[in-house]
């Protein structure tokens, strides 16, 4: 009896889920009040139509073009969720002010952080802290001892792979080399701690390998946040030496935040005569109502500086040395710019110099790179306000989710024509057109909420692509495919594979 009572239990809970999902589906599809926006209905029905494009294919943001062709400038991705194509409803919710606030997917690692909050006044507050640290002006300050010693550091372990072989140079793992270059710079930049990943040979950084293999889970995590905190805490609770074997990029993140926990309670720890991001938070202007955030928010903050500034600008070098090895005309019109700019193969200039008419045709190189680089390419999304908007003419409800993607805008085809050609001459036009492209490429996205780390990320891309084809010869072709490079939306793109190639020193 108690068995039969078991099973009829199970039978008629089976049967109200299933009732559930049928009038949901119902509701979804023709009472909700985004039933009328056009897009696929299973899309409309399930978020399940994202999580598998995201999840198990390379993500729903390379279908969005096609799906827009179809369906037209404004539809619904998600049961709750809008996508507009058009570069003037972009602006309307990415503009500074615009009271589209962020949506925030839990992650367990940036709860607390910046990037967490979403309301403007929040963010506002936060970023009062963030802004001076990472103006222009912070940024050159600093560069000589700085993100140039970083790269030199990277340049001399680049040097020892290309003379090794008796001078016949060596492969090396550019994805890697990328990313303990950034990685080095942010957390020099931020904390004034040298993690020392450049001086590894051949970057063989553990640290940085552990943390980077993670960037894969990033996008599945904002379809399950729950679980992957929960699962999270479980790790954490395990001996260290389990966690180091099998959750390495979990145990990657633990020992990065360590570190900064430990520079935090021992401020002394951090070379006086440059300042740390903590040094403002940590001496908030009362006047102006500025509170020092906790403890706790601080260090995720920092966990932010490394996750948002070590993949992004890794990713965008490695799209340059691909696009550049691959075609010999740019190749050669570059190593021409930069040796009349950089007579001495051995010289480092400076940032500001390499920003300056001298070398238009290196900024068009990094300018495109960001391009097809395409910074986060799909999951920025925002919430529209209470009372709702009128988007491209239709009115949206607030509380719907909306966004428009990075990736669409940066490979527009009237903005950009053969929109996947790696072409810096795009960049070398008449003053308009160059403003008309700008409006398009959106790899920092735009407004209140728009990328922190912009001036030291062209910072670090004008001055690493510059001295590192000035002084490196390198061949990707036999080392790396174009399948290695297609990517997955991982909320930032991550490459199929690794880019490699052969360094051997330039001559002359
Ligand atoms: C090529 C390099 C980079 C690209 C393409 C890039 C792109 C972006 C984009 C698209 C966003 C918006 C994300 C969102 O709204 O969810 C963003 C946010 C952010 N970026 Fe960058 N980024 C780069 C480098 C950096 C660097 C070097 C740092 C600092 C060390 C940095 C720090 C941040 C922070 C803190 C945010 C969050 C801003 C907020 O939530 O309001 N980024 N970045």
């Amino acid at each position: 009896m108690l068995y039969l009572f078991s099973v009829q239990s199970i039978a008629y809970t089976f049967l109200a889920f299933i009732a559930f999902i049928v009038f949901r589906t119902i509701y979804r599809l023709y009472f909700h009040p985004l039933a009328r926006f056009p897009g696929p209905k299973f899309a409309a029905a399930t978020t399940l139509y994202n999580a598998y494009y995201d999840i198990l294919d390379s993500g729903l943001i390379k279908r969005l073009p096609d799906m827009h062709k179809k369906y037209g400038p404004i539809i619904r991705i998600q049961p709750n969720e809008i996508h507009v194509s058009d570069i003037e409803a972009y602006n309307q919710i990415f503009k500074v002010g615009a009271p589209f606030d962020r949506v925030w997917h839990d992650n367990p690692f940036l709860s607390g952080s910046l990037q967490s909050l979403t309301t403007l006044s929040e963010t506002k507050r936060r970023k009062e802290f963030f802004n001076p640290f990472f103006s222009k002006a912070a940024i050159l300050r600093v560069e000589p001892y700085l993100h140039r010693q970083k790269l030199s550091q990277f340049l001399t372990t680049l040097s020892s792979a290309a003379t090794a072989n008796e001078g016949k140079g060596t492969v090396v793992d550019f994805w890697l080399a990328f990313r303990c270059l950034t990685m080095d710079t942010v957390m020099d930049y931020c904390f004034q701690k040298d993690m020392a990943a450049l001086n590894e040979p051949g970057f063989k950084s553990k640290i940085v390998e552990d943390i980077a293999e993670g960037a894969g889970l990033a996008i599945v995590a904002t379809y399950f946040p729950r679980f992957f905190s929960t699962v999270n805490s479980m790790i954490e609770a395990l001996p260290e030496s389990m966690v180091e074997k099998y959750f390495k990029p979990v145990f990657g993140w633990n020992c990065a935040q360590r570190s900064l926990e430990r520079q935090m309670q021992n401020p002394e720890l951090a070379d006086a005569k440059l300042p740390t991001m903590f040094d403002r938070m940590l001496r908030p202007d009362e006047k102006k109502g500025q509170v020092t955030p906790s403890d706790h928010d601080m260090i995720a903050d920092a966990v932010l500086m490394i996750a948002a500034g070590m993949d992004t600008t890794a990713n965008c070098l490695g799209v340059v040395l691909w696009h550049v090895t691959q075609d010999p005309k740019v190749e050669q019109k570059l190593v021409e710019e930069l040796k009349r700019g950089i007579p001495g193969n051995e010289e480092i200039v400076s940032s500001a110099a390499l920003e300056g008419a001298e070398f238009k045709y290196l900024q068009a190189v990094v300018k495109e790179g960001l391009r097809l680089a395409y910074g986060v390419p799909g999951r920025i999304i925002r919430k529209v306000p209470k009372g709702g908007a009128t988007v491209l003419g239709e009115y949206v409800p607030g509380g719907v989710q909306i966004t428009s993607g990075i990736y669409m805008h940066n490979t527009n085809e009237t903005a950009f024509p053969d929109p996947f050609k790696y072409d810096p001459e795009r960049w070398m036009c008449d003053e308009e057109t160059y403003r008309q492209r700008e409006r398009y490429m959106n790899s920092f996205s735009r407004g209140s909420r728009s990328c922190v780390g912009i001036n030291l990320a062209y910072a670090e891309l004008h001055l690493t692509v510059a001295h590192l084809f000035r002084r490196f010869q390198i061949t990707t072709t036999g080392y790396t495919t174009e399948a290695d490079m297609e990517w997955n939306d991982c909320f930032v793109p991550v490459p199929n594979g690794r880019i490699r190639g052969l360094a051997k020193m330039r001559e002359d």
